[in-house]
């Protein structure tokens, strides 16, 4: 028995609701980095004083001091003049509108061009990508600036057409990033499950997919605005900006750049203002493209500060020979409830634990917080997760990076989803093993080839030549357990790893993870919702409900004796049945839902469904029974066991109020 019998009462007692977080709302998250407060706030700044420099300008931009040429900052100009003696300082902001202006529209035409050509062809598929992508191949082989001065020879020194023109040019550019991007999300579940409830084509775009991409967007268009600044200046410098008296920036630079030796300051102002102006962008979009990173940490620090005191405490408590195990812990959303109550379960060498329950009770939480894989905004707030002699609970991403891939690995229910579209199956296993084991890329090679064959590809060689979308589900889900083996782990978490598949291929991964257990020592906690998954693979298994475990134990007790009605229920309503027993004519049913997180009734979160509730389940327990090997969340276990219950198929759980139950023999 491996499953940790956790004291059930003390699973309980320990777990303290969370506080909420305090969440600074309403200001962009780019706006909590220093890079991107002084990119905001300097680009904006600049955009407004330019647009009302002829309110503000000490002097007009043509008004010449001879007497006073070529100076520096005085209080009369606080820039210094130009070598015609006019105010640099009312130049330089005057000048300021034009680059502004014209880079924004030079990215308004790039994105309005690129990115709905990219959602194009990541949604029609290969034919229309195809031709799209060559067309803009063309356009990227232009040579732009000999192209921009053509344009400029014919219709003059017109900034803002020109760089309308640049926008379509880099429009090429746009395209090839935001079409990676686009066919990435394009795979992700939720875009599917938009479309199969009949969202159209725009909608789908518009609600699923640009979203997904806005920090991509974001970045590209901050960089490719300095970049159109510099554009910008450059070919002011050349000549082809505004006329003389109108200041440009790249005039004023070129102007500038003969008075070098007589009087160097004059170069200072303008050239720190182009170089400020892009270095703002530039940390803008650095800022945005750190999305998430600077807020998790800032929001993990006080539960995992808790998270680790309560590790410390329970260093004491290992089950001997585990390797994996978990006590009281707590998953809760940063400013929001708890996920995830009081988890404890604990996995032997070689083992195989299943975590079970229907959907939405924290099965998928408790997985990926094994790998500190959290969503953004979700955070363990309590308890340990001890893997072997290691605390993972309080790890920072570095250090948990040294656990990821080498010690545990983690397969996903959707294979396409864990690889990328845009690399071939040989690179994306040659680069971990390259990195895991130090080897050579040919050395690399040679063992992706190996582990395809260990995980029962036959034709290896060709599956590595191959991209994601030419393999099958099957044989996806088999190349992700072969990227799962590449730093030789210890422990595979595998998410309803045969969900996705059909069932002859559910049955055949199942079979290649029962001889990875077999053949090397593996550990694997399988997540699933399927009983019959959990009888054919699991040594052990943790059945959980509204977010904690309700019962666990040797598989084989808990699914041939369950003791939890929720267990009961889980089993009475299983359509698949051993071989040898009867058909059941009717399958059990549970009433109503799993309680959403927040929501879970006092006492016993399974009393308002249960046929077995009593007023007593729907008080916080003081303590509970001790039932036997495993750990039993009910009050009322040693009752129902007497009793002899079983979960009956007409009954039907009061969903609101829980009535003094018929017991089914059981005295009340
Ligand atoms: N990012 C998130 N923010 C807030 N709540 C979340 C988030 N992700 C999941 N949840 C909630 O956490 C609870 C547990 O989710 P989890 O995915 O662990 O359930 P599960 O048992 O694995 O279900 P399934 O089999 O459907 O994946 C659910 O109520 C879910 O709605």
């Amino acid at each position: 028995m491996s499953v940790l019998p956790l004291d059930a009462a003390d699973q309980v007692a320990t777990t303290e609701p969370v506080p909420p977080t305090r969440r600074r709302r309403g200001l962009p998250y780019f706006l909590r980095r220093p890079g991107g407060v002084f990119g905001a706030v300097w680009l904006v700044f600049v955009l407004v004083a330019s647009l009302t420099a002829a309110l503000w300008r000490p002097y007009a931009v043509d008004e010449q001091d001879l007497a006073n040429r070529l100076q520096g900052p005085s209080s009369a100009h606080l820039l210094g003049t130009d070598p015609l003696g006019r105010d640099i300082l009312s130049r330089i902001f005057t000048a300021g509108a034009l680059p502004l202006l014209s880079s924004l529209l030079m990215l308004v035409v790039a994105f309005g061009i690129g990115l709905p050509l990219a959602l194009i062809a990541a949604e029609r598929g290969r034919r229309t990508e195809q031709v799209i992508s060559r067309l803009t191949e063309i356009l990227m082989a232009l040579p732009l600036i000999i192209l921009l001065l053509a344009v400029i020879g014919v219709i003059g020194n017109k900034l803002y057409p020109v760089m309308a023109i640049l926008g379509v040019l880099i429009s090429a550019a746009v395209y090839r990033v935001m079409l990676g991007v686009a066919q990435s999300v394009r795979q992700r579940l939720y875009v599917d499950a938009a479309r199969v409830n009949g969202l159209g084509s725009l909608r789908v775009n518009l609600m699923h997919v640009l979203p997904s991409m806005a920090t991509v967007v974001a970045v590209q268009a901050a960089q490719l605005f300095g970049i159109g600044l510099l554009i910008n200046a450059g070919l002011a410098f050349l000549g082809f900006g505004p006329a003389e008296p109108n200041p440009s920036w790249g005039f004023m630079i070129q102007d500038a750049s003969k008075h070098l030796f007589d009087d160097p300051w004059l170069m200072v102002p303008t050239g720190l203002m182009l170089a400020i102006t892009v270095v703002a962008a530039n940390e803008l979009a650095d800022a945005i493209a750190s999305k998430g990173k600077a807020e998790k940490r800032g929001r993990r620090r006080r539960p995992l500060a808790r998270a680790v005191a309560a590790a410390t405490t329970s260093a004491r408590l290992a089950t001997p020979g585990a390797v994996l195990e978990v006590r009281d812990l707590t998953i809760s959303v940063d400013d929001g409830p708890d996920l995830v109550t009081g988890v404890g379960f604990a996995l032997r060498p070689g083992t195989v634990l299943g975590l079970v329950g229907e959907s939405g009770c924290g099965k998928t939480m408790t997985a990926r917080s094994l790998m500190g894989l959290l969503p953004d905004g979700v955070a363990i707030s309590g308890g340990s997760i001890r893997w072997t002699d290691r605390e993972l609970v309080g790890l920072s991403e570095t250090q948990l990076n040294e656990v990821r891939g080498r010690e545990i690995a983690m397969i996903s229910q959707e294979p396409m989803v864990a690889l990328d579209p845009m690399f071939s199956i040989a690179y994306q296993l040659i680069q971990p093993i390259k990195r895991f084991r130090k080897v050579s890329r040919p050395v690399a090679r040679q063992i992706a080839a190996e582990l395809l064959r260990s995980v029962g590809i036959v034709d290896a060689e060709r599956v590595l030549k191959s991209y994601p979308h030419q393999l099958s589900g099957g044989m996806a889900q088999r190349v992700c357990i072969a990227l799962a083996l590449t730093g030789e782990p210890k422990l595979l978490i595998a998410d309803e790893p045969t969900t996705a598949l059909d069932v002859t291929v559910q049955a055949e991964i199942l079979s290649l993870l029962r001889s990875l257990v077999k053949d090397t020592g593996l550990s694997v906690v399988i997540v699933s919702h399927d009983l019959g998954v959990v009888a054919d693979l699991c040594d052990d298994v943790a059945v959980m409900y509204a977010g904690e475990v309700v019962e666990s134990g040797a598989a084989a007790a808990v699914l041939d004796d369950p003791s939890h009605p929720y267990t009961m229920a889980l089993l009475g309503a299983n359509p698949h049945v051993p071989e040898g027993e009867p058909v059941p004519l009717r399958l059990a049913s549970i009433a109503g839902t799993v309680p959403p997180p927040g929501s879970w009734p006092t006492g016993c979160r399974f009393a308002t469904r249960c046929q077995f509730a009593q007023e007593q389940c729907t008080v916080p327990f003081g303590s509970l029974p001790a039932h036997g090997d495993g750990s039993v969340l009910c009050i009322r276990v040693d009752e129902l066991a007497r009793a002899n219950v079983a979960w009956e198929v007409d009954e039907v759980g009061a969903e609101t109020a829980v009535e003094p139950a018929p017991t089914a023999g059981v005295s009340s």
